[in-house]
Parts: C-alpha cells; sequence; structure tokens
C-alpha cells in the first residue's frame, strides 16, 4: 500500500524547499540578502529576519515570532554564517513554533504556573559583552551577536525542554542595543507597566542586570493605566509590592493628560479665538476658573480616596470627623497614591543616584531611562511630563522604535526606549492577544481570547455596554450559565449587523476585533490580583468595575431614559441605539429592565474615586453621588447636549472653545 504523503507535511526540508524554490520565493530571497525577509507565520503573523547588511531603520523592526526555519536562518545570520554551514556543525534546530493552546483547564493552568515558577530565574535578557577601549566596532559587533546567540538557544531550550508557553519575546539585536544603550546611560531605569497585569508586563531580570550594568543605578516600577484600578485594587497591589521589596508608583498618564489638557484649552483657546475676542471678554476668565476648577479637582483626587478609606475605616464612630484633607495625616497614603506628573518628576530626581560628576567634570542632568513593553504608555508618560505632544502616540503597539532623548528640564533627560517583549512565561496565547502583546488585527484566531473576555466580563454588562442581548445555552442543556466567546460575538455581530458575505451568517471575527480592541484598550475592564496566598477571587477583586459608573456616557443616558420610558410607557428602543455602532435590533425592553435592576439598583455597585475630576451631579433624576467627571467625560457631555459625536467636539476643539465652553457652562449648571 502506498500511503500518500500528508499535504501539510512541515518538516525543516519541506521548509527549506517551499521557502527557497516554492513559487515565487526565489526572487524574494534573493532580495532577502539586501533587505530581510518579511514572511507569513503560521498564524498570520508577519516578521522579518535580518540580512547582514540592512540598513539600521530597517533591522529596528520588531522580530518577535519566528518558525522553525527562519529561527534556523537567523540563528545562522547571528553566528556570523550561512545556514549551509550552521547545519554541517550540527547545530540542531532549537525553537519549534509555540503551541497554541486554546484555554487550559483549572488544573492545567495550575501546573503550568508550578513549571513557571520554578524556571523564573532563567527568565534574562541578553547582556551586552564586555568591552574596553581597546574594542574594535567589529569585534564588539561579533560579540554581541554570540552574546545574542547563546541568550537565544538558552531560552529556545527552557521551552522545549520544559514545554513552557512563551512571550513572543523580542529576537532582534539592533531592538536589545537600543536597551543596552539607554539602561548604559540611564542613572535611573524605569520600567513602565500596565496596571491591569504589572507582573506580566514586568522583567525581574532586567533590575538585576541594571545593577550589574552599575551598582550605583536604581530601578522603579511606574505602574501606569492606575485610572483603570480602584482604590481597593491599588491597595491589594501595594501590599504586594511592598511585601516583595519592589520599588514602585503609581501613575495614569491619561490623568495626567486630561489636566495638561484642561490646561492647554485654556491657554490654546485665547490664542485661537482672537478673531471673536470681543465677544465675550468675561468668557476668558469664566473658561480660566473651569479649567482652574478641573485641575484642583483632579490635584484633590488622591485626598479623596483617602478621604473615602477613611470614611471605611471608621465607619459610623467616625461619621461627622474631619472634613479638610489637612485632617487626615495618617492616610496620607502614598502607597496608593496616583502621581501627578510634577511629583512624577521629583520622584525621578530622588531615586536617582547623586551624580558623581568629580570637580573637573562638567555639570550633567539625570538620565532616566523608561523602558516597558509596547503599548503600556510610555510615549503617554513622556508627552504627559513634558505637557505637549512631542512624541507621537498611538494604540497600535510597537511605535517608538529608537530611543530618544528629550529634556525634560535643567536637571532631567528622559530617554525612551522602543517598546519591546520581554522573554516572559504565558499560559496561553488567549492571554497575550489580551494583554495587547499580540496585536489583534494580524489575529486569525480569537475564539481562545474572546472566549477569556467572556469568562472575566460579567454577562449583564456586556449586554449594558454594547447594548445587546448574549443567550447563553442554558444550564440544562449543558451550558455554564457564563456565555462563551463565541455567544458574545455572536450577539454582538447580530446587533451590529456583522455578517459574513455568501452566507449571511454573524462575522464573528469582525466583531472580535472590536470586543477584543475593547478589552485591550479598557473599556471592557479586568485587573488581575497580585499572587497571593489564599489566592484573590478575581470576581471579588473586580466587581467594583461593572457599575453604572464605568459605562460610556451615552450608554448611561440612553439606558436611563430607556429605563424612564418602560415607566411611563413610552418605550423607544432607537434610544438604545450606539451612534458609533450603529442601530441595535429592537424588543430590549424586558432586558434593559432587568440590568437596570441588577446593576443600577441601589447599592448594586460602589463608584469608584478613580478618575481626576469628580462632583456630584444628576442625570434623568437619578443623583449619582461621587462621581466623577472627566474631561474626556465632560466632553462626551457635551456632544450629547449639541448632538454631535465627542470625536467631532475633540477635533474642533479650540476653535469652537468658546461656543463650546458656555454649553459645558449650561451642562454643569443643570447637573451641579
Ligand atoms: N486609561 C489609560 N490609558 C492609557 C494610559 N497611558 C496610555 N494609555 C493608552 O494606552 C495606549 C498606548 O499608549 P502609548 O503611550 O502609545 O504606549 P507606548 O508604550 O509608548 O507604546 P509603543 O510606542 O508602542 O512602545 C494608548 O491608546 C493610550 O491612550 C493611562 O494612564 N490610562
Amino acid at each position: 500500500m502506498v500511503l500518500a504523503k500528508s499535504k501539510n507535511a512541515v518538516g525543516l526540508g519541506n521548509s527549506l524547499m517551499n521557502d527557497r524554490f516554492g513559487k515565487g520565493k526565489g526572487a524574494d530571497m534573493r532580495r532577502g540578502n539586501q533587505q530581510g525577509i518579511k514572511r507569513t507565520g503560521q498564524n498570520g503573523e508577519t516578521y522579518v529576519t535580518n540580512a547582514k547588511q540592512e540598513a539600521s531603520w530597517v533591522k529596528m523592526r520588531s522580530v518577535t515570532e519566528q518558525a522553525a526555519l527562519d529561527e534556523f536562518l537567523s540563528t545562522a545570520e547571528l553566528a556570523g554564517t550561512d545556514f549551509t554551514a550552521e547545519k554541517m556543525n550540527n547545530v540542531k534546530i532549537i525553537h519549534r513554533d509555540q503551541k497554541n493552546p486554546y484555554l487550559l483547564s483549572a488544573d492545567e493552568e495550575k501546573r503550568a504556573v508550578k513549571r513557571q515558577n520554578a524556571n523564573k530565574k532563567r527568565l534574562t535578557v541578553p547582556r551586552r559583552p564586555r568591552w574596553d577601549e581597546h574594542t574594535t566596532p567589529a569585534q564588539l559587533d561579533e560579540r554581541e551577536r554570540e552574546s545574542l546567540l547563546e541568550w537565544r538557544r538558552g531560552l529556545a531550550e527552557l521551552q522545549e525542554v520544559n514545554d513552557l508557553l512563551m512571550t513572543p519575546f523580542e529576537r532582534n539585536l539592533e531592538v536589545w542595543r537600543q536597551l543596552w544603550r539607554v539602561i548604559e546611560r540611564s542613572d535611573l531605569v524605569v520600567q513602565i507597566v500596565d496596571a491591569r497585569n504589572p507582573l506580566m508586563f514586568r522583567c525581574e531580570d532586567l533590575e538585576r542586570y541594571v545593577k550589574e550594568v552599575d551598582p550605583k543605578k536604581n530601578n522603579l516600577l511606574l505602574v501606569n493605566k492606575a485610572d483603570m484600578m480602584t482604590l481597593e485594587q491599588r491597595q491589594a497591589w501595594a501590599d504586594y509590592f511592598l511585601a516583595n521589596g519592589i520599588n514602585y508608583k503609581f501613575f495614569s498618564a491619561e490623568l495626567a493628560k486630561e489636566v495638561n489638557e484642561a490646561r492647554g484649552l485654556v491657554d490654546g483657546g485665547h490664542l485661537q479665538d482672537e478673531e471673536d475676542s470681543d465677544e465675550d471678554d468675561l468668557d476668558q476668565d469664566q473658561g480660566v476658573e473651569i479649567v482652574d476648577e478641573l485641575a484642583q479637582e483632579a490635584e484633590k483626587l488622591n485626598v479623596e480616596d483617602t478621604r473615602e478609606q477613611h470614611e471605611q475605616e471608621v465607619g459610623e464612630e467616625g461619621a461627622d470627623g474631619p472634613h479638610h484633607p489637612a485632617d487626615y495625616p495618617s492616610l496620607s497614603d502614598e502607597r496608593t497614591r496616583i502621581l501627578t506628573t510634577d511629583e512624577l518628576e521629583e520622584l525621578f530626581l530622588e531615586n536617582a543616584p547623586d551624580l558623581d560628576t568629580g570637580p573637573d567634570s562638567p555639570p550633567r542632568k539625570t538620565q532616566i531611562g523608561l523602558v516597558g513593553y509596547p503599548n503600556v504608555g510610555k510615549s503617554s508618560t513622556i508627552n504627559a511630563l513634558i505637557g505637549a505632544k512631542k512624541v507621537s502616540v498611538s494604540a497600535t503597539p510597537g511605535k517608538t522604535k529608537h530611543f530618544q532623548t528629550i529634556h525634560l528640564s535643567d536637571s532631567v533627560v528622559l530617554c525612551d526606549c522602543p517598546g519591546l517583549v520581554f522573554p516572559n512565561f504565558a499560559t496561553t496565547k488567549a492571554e497575550l492577544v489580551c494583554n495587547g502583546v499580540l496585536p489583534i488585527d494580524q489575529l486569525r484566531e480569537f475564539t481562545g481570547p474572546a472566549a477569556l473576555v467572556a469568562q472575566r466580563i460579567p454577562q449583564a454588562f456586556l449586554e449594558a455596554i454594547y447594548g445587546m442581548k448574549i443567550y447563553p445555552r442554558p444550564i440544562e442543556e449543558g451550558g455554564t450559565g457564563i456565555p462563551t466567546g463565541e455567544e458574545v460575538l455572536n450577539a454582538y455581530a447580530a446587533a451590529r449587523g456583522f455578517s459574513t458575505t455568501g452566507s449571511a451568517q454573524p462575522d464573528e471575527s469582525r466583531a472580535a476585533r472590536y470586543v477584543l480592541k475593547d478589552y485591550v484598550r479598557g473599556k471592557l475592564l479586568f485587573c488581575h490580583p497580585p499572587p497571593v496566598d489564599p489566592p484573590i477571587d478575581t470576581k471579588v477583586f473586580n466587581r467594583d468595575l461593572y457599575d453604572e459608573a464605568h459605562l460610556p456616557e451615552k450608554r448611561r443616558a440612553a439606558l436611563a431614559a430607556h429605563a424612564e420610558a418602560l415607566v411611563t410607557g413610552h418605550d423607544d428602543s432607537s434610544l438604545l441605539d450606539d451612534a458609533e455602532l450603529g442601530p441595535l435590533p429592537p424588543v430590549q425592553g424586558e432586558k434593559t429592565h432587568r440590568l437596570d435592576k441588577r446593576f443600577f439598583g441601589p447599592g448594586a455597585g460602589q463608584s469608584q474615586m478613580n478618575m481626576p475630576f469628580h462632583y456630584k451631579y444628576s442625570e434623568q433624576g437619578t443623583v449619582m453621588s461621587g462621581k466623577q467627571l472627566s474631561g474626556r467625560k465632560f466632553r462626551e457631555m457635551v456632544a450629547l447636549e449639541k448632538d454631535v459625536d465627542p470625536a467631532e467636539l475633540r477635533a474642533a476643539g479650540k476653535k469652537h472653545f468658546k461656543a463650546n465652553k458656555k454649553i459645558a457652562k449650561k451642562v454643569r449648571s443643570e447637573y451641579d
């Protein structure tokens, strides 16, 4: 019997033949010698292997995913030889493409985490080889290649022998060279991490490496996006960081930006509005007043947090306790404080070692290196610090490619390193997508990440935020009581009218892109608890994130109006349409009512002081005590009042500043 050879056979021989001599590949290969070779991986991701003589800007492309052949070829390139010689030297293929586990069961995950913990110490960053004034550039180049090769072999072995899944860590020598330079020149290395999963983004070995380069250098963990956390969550993480001796601070580039914007709006508004300056001069003062007020409210944020905490702690006894910030000395809780930009700058100087410039050397500025994964908010942090837009900010991972220096003041220089993915363990690729490490637009396998979203975000909140109805399989028919990823995507696709061409089925893949981006962006919010013993229940940890305060303004208004319509009997389901996403199907009444009860009933959710601008206001007759109104929310409200898209309002920005300001005032007076 002759066995047909599998069409899908993917041995090295096949890979080589296909790659070298497959249709149209020869030319690619030749081009690759000059330009680097762009490839498409098994999961649809693209990546590039470096050719030897590339221009440096080409070399800076991130190389994070490599299949067998590419790993083999670039290993050969790094080793300064071609692949034939490498093969003859009997170098074995050191890395197979990672498995793509769908999702792990609780037991599997436990086992995986155990294996990860046992091997944690082996997660290293590559070291720059030693060099001195006698080392020639060519020698250094060769040593650096060797060092990277050794490092990659070690990690590949770690993965293979222990069956561990790793982040698609950076393999491009040029990117690591940027990091080495940033570390060498920095007095303080600030690792920026995403507050939703700080440990996933923290590289412990980087801290060790910083100390190895010079024991006088210091490390700081900056937990950015802290606006996404509740005070309780910050407390839990603060306890963990302190217990583990981690030098950390909370920050929010987004909040800092809003304060900057509020200030800039006034300045910019004056400049732009010269032509109608005689309209009413009084307005300028009022504008300044509004912004001053906003800024003051932002400054009060941490005090408010502290007060709230104090009131919780003292309970009834302290009901008529102190009311002035200065009356809370014991609660000036530095542990959970979200720093302002001024405080952050001060902190940089405090944490940097004393500069040993010597009597003859000129005084120099303190160098602060900013390092972190793509998308954790390095550019946003820098923008917030310089208070003006100098670095372009994007929601697409991997924008900053070369490190840049920014002279922040007479005493501080910031050094922004390209976003790079450090080697770290991951349980699943789905987790990597949800953490924003793998780009969503290039995603083919979306069921795993969608399942994580469905598991983490309560059904009722998903329904409320998207104004849709999810139909999970009933428990008696084998359902779990929690919708599957597919069920969520189906509901979303149906609500938005996304259907596949031809078969007119719900377009889950398109729905997945929206839902997953909302998750990465934090519209669908989930924060990981610190890994403590006994473990913290993630549902309890996150429960305060799914209340009415966390719904976008428009949805809140629409739902409230709809609830009222139900009471008065004038049901208008069009109120539930989302202007950004298109109309929803009709007949939402019963669902909304149920949601209102579940979410918006008395005591159903506690508001959190995690946004900068807050004051009491009422909406649709509901008093929402202690809610905050950020600059963005404020814009949304004005947009709602003017019946325009908030994005439009923002774009119009300074031009219509005065007109908007009047509306803003009106809205505020109505809601105050
Ligand atoms: N909610 C919230 N979002 C933030 C914060 N900081 C940054 N973001 C958002 O996170 C995304 C990524 O921010 P960037 O500043 O571009 O991130 P980066 O680390 O510089 O990314 P690379 O340039 O790719 O290295 C953007 O959509 C920001 O708006 C924050 O403090 N809070």
